[in-house]
């Protein structure tokens, strides 16, 4: 292929991207979201000929994400959220600080009508179709409502009102009965509401948080998990091996009984990690789920009938994401057995238990995300991207062989100048193997380089396009700084995702002991020993936790990273995680008889945070942060701004208004990414 050399980086962010893939039931049609430099719109393709066909006209890049896309049974009708939810404050994003800010909406588009198009009905953060009816179900915190769509009106009609909020809902398919996660803040119940009773059918109410409620196709089961006790801390969940531990119950709705089926043993359960994994009724008496006690995600069949649980894949790999055809012959899953710097796609015989790997039928180096069965279950959709190969959805047809690509060369340009993408791995301080890809450019060097870091901090970066958006602009800079002759290497220290539980939680860290920053170290010595790297011109960068890491590392070693960029970083973690956001009772308010472990916890954190190495912060740094940042206070940046200021430290800042965590429109991404690639060419190459 034409190697396409002199492109600017709003050619290397302007790449496409499709997400979220959904399925109708009784039909062979697939729809999917598709963004290009923020535009985001809705397409679907439909069997025989699967020509895709874009169904919604939005054309600025007004940091509107769509969520909750589905499709009805039959395919006629689409349903989705447009729009973020509020902040703490009870603020919606206005990431273009209109006078007016935009509200979080429900949408739906009727494709068999003529003049198809979206029509907006009602605020809400969740939603979905009643089978076999013409009604949509929504929610507003703990207040239910349905809106007929075949009404010329289109009016809301109240449903019932609960305590806490609705986080899930969930329909028989004949659409009798609508189960519904009822979230009390640190329990969960769920419950079932039955049009035309006059009060919720709690479902086996316990001391426990009940989720992910999940019908049997007959309508006689729901499938659940029963989560331990109360909501953990963000602060155990994250950083001090705190799994929570679950169990798989089933509700016989003509019993009226529930019963555990299967449990995590002690020190196990749910914890952050990349992929999706549900709960899958295979039949009227199998179910598949998946768990994580191997060390690694895998899935699993449930016989209810038998009482007895199977392993279906095993072995050193995570599964990301997986789906079962409608008629329950075949598991299509993704996974990084042998390649944990992608997903590749396999299938899995329900019956026989033989397995196919579907991979060999995608171009060399393609990385495989969400598979989705269409209906007839004789094809499966995905989303698939590589090294040169941003995001696009193709269709699988594993019987004659053939893939579909809908994506469309045109959309693919600003890839065509990235370098190939190596794979490396090494040894960290203690011995530990940790991960990571590495992007030369051309030439024999030595370049100057740099070191960058994810977020999460289970996130993961693979060999190419993520299939989370974030991630993908951080490959695309990072391939444009390649470009610019930087070297770059991007690195999954110790937290992140695709190397297995223990390498996820590797002890306490983060705010407990910040033990994964031995990582960033050793790799910035790793770079630095090449003899293809300036050492006097190494950098590094990151966002969010990788921002964290950023300036850890020119906090703690400005000796060896010369200059950094940190993105909506956190600095000081005892102050960050008493912001209200986080609800975390660790470094708040002590009841007396725990002051002095709180007070020792509070010193552990600010020992693992930058904030505590201020005296040997030597070399320049550019933080960047969106003032309505949800996840890390935008007063992290502001008050290290001041601070190294106070120092004279170099410290650049880039304060974007409205704007939130990841940025919700492109145009952030553009202009952060060009500010960061001025101040670290000031710094490693011009100086
Ligand atoms: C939960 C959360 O907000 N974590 C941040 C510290 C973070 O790192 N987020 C990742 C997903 C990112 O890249 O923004």
């Amino acid at each position: 292929m034409e190697r396409l050399n002199m492109q600017s980086l709003d050619e290397y962010l302007g790449f496409t991207f499709a997400q979220n893939m959904v399925s109708a039931r009784h039909k062979d049609r697939l729809v999917w979201i598709r963004t290009t430099k923020g535009i985001r719109n809705l397409f679907i393709a439909s069997a025989p000929g699967y020509d895709p066909a874009q169904v919604s006209a939005w054309r600025e890049d007004d940091g509107q994400m769509i969520s909750g896309l589905q499709i009805s049974d039959e395919g006629r009708y689409l349903l989705f959220i447009r729009g973020e939810g509020k902040n703490v404050l009870g603020e919606y994003p206005n990431p273009l600080s209109l006078n007016t800010p935009p509200k979080q909406m429900l949408w739906f588009i009727d494709l068999d009508s003529r003049d198809s198009h979206p029509v907006e009905l009602a605020e809400t953060h969740l939603a979905c179709f009643r089978p076999d009816s013409t009604e949509i179900y929504f929610c507003k915190k703990g207040q239910l409502f349905k809106i007929d769509t075949a009404s010329s009106s289109l009016e809301p009609e109240e449903v019932l009102s609960t305590r806490g909020n609705i986080t899930e809902l969930s329909w028989t398919e004949q659409g009798d009965r609508l189960a519904m996660t009822i979230s009390r803040h640190r329990h969960s119940f769920i419950g079932i509401h039955t049009p035309g009773l006059d009060r919720i059918q709690w479902l086996n109410p316990s001391f426990d948080r009940d989720i992910q409620p999940t019908w049997s196709a007959d309508g006689q089961h729901i499938a659940y998990l029963k989560c331990h006790g109360v909501k953990p801390d963000i602060t155990d969940f994250w950083f001090n091996r705190f799994f929570d531990r679950f169990e798989l119950w089933i509700f016989n709705t003509n019993s009226m009984k529930a019963r555990q089926y299967w449990q995590c043993p002690e020190g196990d359960g749910i914890s952050l990690q990349e992929g999706d994994r549900p709960i899958i009724w295979v039949n009227e008496s199998q179910l598949l789920f998946s768990h994580e006690v191997s060390g690694w995600n895998h899935v699993y069949r449930l016989d209810i009938n038998r009482r007895h649980v199977e392993t279906l894949t095993e072995g050193e790999f995570l599964i990301h994401s997986y789906d079962v055809d409608r008629h329950g012959g075949w598991l299509y899953f993704t996974h990084n057995e042998g390649k944990h710097h992608g997903y590749r796609l396999s299938r899995l015989n329900l019956s026989n238990g033989s397995e196919e790997d579907l991979q060999s039928l995608l171009p060399e180096g393609s990385i495989a995300f969400q598979p989705v069965s269409v209906a007839s279950g004789n094809a499966v959709g995905l989303i698939m991207g590589g090294d040169q190969q941003p995001l696009i959805p193709v269709l699988i047809r594993p019987d004659d062989q053939q893939v579909y690509c809908f994506g469309q060369p045109a959309y693919e340009v600003g890839c065509r100048g990235f370098n190939k993408v190596e794979g490396i791995s090494f040894h960290s301080k203690d011995g530990l193997e940790v991960h990571g890809q590495l992007m030369k450019p051309e030439g024999k060097g030595p370049f100057p380089a740099l070191l960058t870091l994810h977020g999460g901090p289970w996130c993961q970066t693979v060999a190419g396009f993520s299939n989370w958006h974030g991630l993908s602009y951080v490959y695309a800079f990072n391939q444009y700084l390649v470009s610019q002759g930087f070297l770059v290497l991007s690195l999954n220290y110790r937290g992140s995702s695709g190397y297995g539980k223990e390498f996820r939680h590797p002890g306490p860290y983060g705010w407990n002991g910040a033990t994964e920053y031995q990582d960033v170290q050793a790799a910035g010595e790793w770079l630095a020993s090449r003899l293809d790297v300036n050492a006097e011109k190494l950098g590094i960068w990151g966002k969010s936790y990788g921002g964290y890491l950023t300036a850890m590392a020119l906090a703690r070693n400005s000796d060896l990273f010369k200059a950094g960029v940190d993105i909506e970083g956190c600095h000081h973690f005892p102050r960050e995680f008493r912001q209200r956001h986080w609800d975390s009772e660790k470094f708040s308010c002590m009841a007396a008889e725990e002051m002095e472990a709180a007070q020792k916890r509070a010193q552990k954190a600010l020992e693992s945070s930058p904030w505590h190495y201020l005296d040997t912060w030597q070399s320049p740094v550019l933080l960047i942060h969106p003032d309505d940042d949800r996840n890390v206070h935008f007063e992290e940046s502001q008050r290290l701004y001041n601070e190294l200021r106070k120092r004279n430290i170099t410290v650049e800042g880039m304060a974007i208004p409205d704007e939130v965590h990841s940025f919700l429109c492109h145009a952030p991404w553009v202009a952060g990414y060009r500010r960061a690639e001025q101040f670290l060419k000031k710094h490693l190459k011009h100086s």
